[in-house]
């Protein structure tokens, strides 16, 4: 596995190098961590996913959006192996590869191994478990995972102490540590979702990928939770976030790839894709006198609403 501090990018030249690209589904780009191809995912008659080809830039922050029911959840399940493509009958198998290892239906085991770990929408934080004990489960080399290591007392001794202390400085890091002793189910939401992107990092993970890391998060813990994702990036870890709180988006992405109806229908500059008609129109409608790019509009709640009335007028029209 390599690890996150091998790219140490230049923000400016990583900038100007997405800059040049052209903004068009499935460009390629000039480093990329993930390729994926064919990815599709039928629920049913439902097409929930098809991706022909996405590429994620190696050490870059880049958003995933769309409306809801888009596929975004389903596409992370799909590469992170908690959820199995469909493929043959005709069409090409599913792909990607990720580091350059090439996967088709891993286990989430397996890909978390290779160095991409993600976290839920829903937190997944062990409620019974200490804080310290839900950080001790996030590392990838668990004494009891190897049964030599396991049994050799000095051997597994030696790697618990080196896991405790790595939990201890992450927990540090996300204002965690007075909490290291307390049931993980007595946090705050936003504790929570703090607490599992750092067990998400005790594996030193080359990409971490965040299922709306700011829900359920409350404004005070909010801009510590962009700067920890801005911090990530700048050591080097690639980031790629599922997320409808705009103004997130916007503030923190280096590029953006949004989705609808399963497919990549757009992907740029934050400040030119959601300008874009095409993504304006995928979350409101085709009637429409506004882009995401302005204020009022980038407010999640008004996001949501509007959503939710496009989905209750499909429903009466059915
Ligand atoms: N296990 C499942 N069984 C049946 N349908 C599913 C299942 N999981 C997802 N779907 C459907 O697949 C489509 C895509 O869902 P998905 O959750 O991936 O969208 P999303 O873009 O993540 O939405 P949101 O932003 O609301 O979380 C939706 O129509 C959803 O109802």
């Amino acid at each position: 596995m390599s690890s996150a501090h091998d790219y140490p990018y230049d923000r400016d030249l990583l900038k100007k190098e997405l800059a040049s690209l052209d903004q068009v589904p499935g460009v390629a780009k000039p480093d990329p961590i993930l390729t994926a191809d064919n990815v599709v995912r039928r629920f049913g008659g439902m097409t929930a996913v098809d991706v022909d080809h996405l590429e994620v830039q190696r050490g870059a922050i880049t958003a995933l959006i769309g409306p809801n029911g888009a596929g975004k959840t389903t596409f992370f399940n799909l590469v992170t192996g908690f959820d199995r493509p469909n493929g043959g009958s005709g069409s090409p198998a599913a792909s990607w590869s990720f580091n350059g290892q090439t996967f088709s239906r891993p286990s989430a085991t397996k890909v978390a191994r290779s160095g991409m770990i993600r976290t839920f929408q829903l937190t997944k934080a062990l409620t019974k478990m200490t804080v310290l004990e839900n950080m001790l489960i996030g590392a990838a080399n668990q004494p009891g995972e190897n049964l030599f290591v396991g049994l050799v007392k000095p051997l597994w001794a030696k790697r618990e102490r080196e896991n405790i202390e790595r939990a201890e400085e992450l927990l540090k890091r996300f204002k965690l540590d007075a909490k290291r002793d307390d049931m993980a189910g007595g946090l705050s939401g936003g504790q929570k979702k703090l607490l599992e992107m750092a067990r998400a990092l005790m594996s030193e993970p080359s990409m971490i990928m965040l299922d709306e890391p700011m829900a359920g998060v409350n404004p005070a813990l909010t801009q510590s939770l962009l700067e920890h994702i801005e911090q990530l990036r700048d050591e080097g870890t690639t980031v790629l976030f599922v997320e409808h709180d705009m103004h997130m988006v916007r503030h923190i992405s280096d590029w953006v790839v949004v989705m609808a109806q399963g497919r990549i229908i757009a992907e740029g500059l934050p400040e030119d894709v959601m300008t874009s008609p095409a993504v304006v129109d995928a979350y409101l409608g085709a009637h429409h006198d506004r882009d995401l790019g302005d204020d009022d509009v980038m407010n999640t709640a008004m996001i949501r609403t509007i959503e939710a009335a496009v989905e209750e007028e499909a429903k009466e029209e059915a």
